[in-house]
């Protein structure tokens, strides 16, 4: 028998005090620009033992406007931005390039706490791509050399061998170029967090760029 899909969902809860801590979030406290927070609650993510922290959604919008999202990694968080790494030819990579604007979320319920970024998006310098995904895993550069991203898949056969083949000049040549992976950036100019409450009085601090600065505003749950 098919389970109850609106039983087990009205089941469900969020925060369980078991395994949730809701941390004390007081805006008035908080630096003036966003990315020194978002480093503190991504190593506070971490120390809690959140799982895959560095996981967030992505969205994009495609040329007539109409939304789509998935999950990719953060690269990093600097001065140049938010960045993440992808193929320029997938289908987010055509979104970017008709419309480069991006928002990213991030969830760590260990902790309660969500963070959004909105902002236009840039590709960095492809050696900085390469660079990157040269110093990370022999997988990674192996996905990346399977190439075809969002292409349609003729069959389960053709994936296989090109994935053997990508894996063989990942292990052998680990210089070897993905030529379209390519490194984007977001330059935020929104960057929302979000902390739980218990009594669902939840805290979420806005930090909007503004034409002398970063401007912070709390909004209503
Ligand atoms: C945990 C996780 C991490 C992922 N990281 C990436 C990533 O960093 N880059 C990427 O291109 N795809 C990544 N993917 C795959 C994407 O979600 C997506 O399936 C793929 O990029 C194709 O998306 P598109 O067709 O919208 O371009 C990841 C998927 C998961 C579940």
């Amino acid at each position: 028998m098919e389970p109850d899909l609106h039983e087990l969902l009205r089941s469900l809860r969020v925060w369980d005090p078991e395994v949730t801590d809701l941390p004390a979030f007081d805006p008035a406290a908080a630096p003036a620009e966003p990315l020194p927070l978002f480093a503190r609650w991504f190593t506070e993510a971490v120390a809690a033992g959140q799982t895959e922290p560095h996981t967030m959604s992505l969205a994009t919008a495609d040329a007539r406007g109409l939304p789509d999202v998935r999950i990719v990694m953060l690269h990093g968080a600097d001065g140049d931005g938010w960045s993440f790494a992808t193929h320029a030819h997938s289908r987010k990579g055509g979104h970017l390039a008709a419309r480069p604007y991006a928002a990213l979320a991030f969830y760590w319920p260990v902790l309660g706490r969500q963070v959004r970024v909105r902002g236009p998006v840039g590709a960095a310098p492809a050696e900085e791509a390469q660079a990157d995904l040269h110093a990370r895993s022999t997988g990674a550069l192996a996905a990346a050399l399977t190439g075809r991203q969002s292409a349609v898949l003729g069959s389960a056969q053709e994936l296989v061998r090109a994935s053997q083949a990508a894996w063989e000049r990942a292990r052998h040549a680990p210089d070897t170029p993905a030529p379209s992976w390519t490194l984007y950036r977001l330059r935020a100019d929104e960057v929302e967090f979000f902390q739980g409450e218990a009594r669902r009085r939840h805290v979420r601090l806005r930090y909007r760029r503004g034409a002398k600065g970063w401007v912070r505003e709390s909004l209503w749950p």
